[in-house]
């Protein structure tokens, strides 16, 4: 982490439910891999300024990011989480009932490009995404959000960067061609309005126009 974000983090207090979510990874030997703590803060105030009521989360791990996109609802809406592995869902499940959040949360478990043509078979609709499971996935990702975005849609995708293999051309293995190919999609499908946040991992954020 850099200084300055170091520096942007230190601002803040400590976050109980989100602290709980980090020990308890540590505790069922899951990675250190949530989102960062400032592009959590994100995740909540775009949640609440788009007033987003229906929430696709494409990998769930410990629940840290579905405690921030949960946390952005307002009555009614909901998230539904996609998660490969059944253990992950579960401590997901128990975090954000740990938070208070567990009546507004939903899992479907398997591989996510399984769940999400079953969503589009189901004619479900979606008004934020945030995409944040294997990277390989991410043009798929894309793919489906737009067939399950409604107008205005926001889409959110984490680790754009790769910690630095993005941007370092020696880097040519799947993850790193399939993020290079999100991101171009990202800034230039003229379905979108876009921009990319380079701190911390790197966040794409786009609108689907309506
Ligand atoms: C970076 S972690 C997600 C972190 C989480 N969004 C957070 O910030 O708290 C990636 C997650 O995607 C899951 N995953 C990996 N491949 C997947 C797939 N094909 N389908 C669904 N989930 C997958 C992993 O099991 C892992 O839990």
């Amino acid at each position: 982490m850099s200084v300055n974000e170091q520096y942007v983090d230190s601002l803040y207090g400590s976050d109980a439910d989100l602290e709980r979510v980090k020990a308890g990874l540590d505790a069922h030997g899951m990675p250190q891999i949530s989102v960062s703590e400032g592009y959590g803060r994100l995740l909540t105030m775009l949640v609440r300024m788009s007033g987003a009521s229906r929430l696709l989360e494409i990998g769930a791990l410990g629940g840290y990011s579905g405690i921030c996109l949960a946390r952005g609802l307002s009555s009614g809406g909901s998230l539904l989480s996609l998660e490969l592995l059944q253990p992950y869902a579960d401590v997901a499940k128990r975090h954000m009932m740990d938070a208070g959040l567990g009546e507004l949360v939903e899992y479907r478990v398997g591989d996510a490009k399984e769940s999400l043509a079953a969503l589009v078979r189901e004619g479900r609709r979606y008004d934020f995404f945030f995409i944040d499971a294997d990277k390989e996935g991410y043009p798929a990702y894309l793919d489906y959000a737009l067939q399950l975005a409604s107008p205005g849609a926001v889409i959110v995708a984490d680790n754009i960067l790769l910690r630095g293999r993005t941007t370092e051309q020696s880097k040519q293995g799947p993850a790193v061609r399939a993020v290079r190919e999100f991101n171009a999609r990202i800034a230039s499908d003229e379905r979108l309005e876009s921009t990319v946040l380079p701190g911390y991992d790197g966040l794409a954020i786009a609108i689907v126009k309506g």
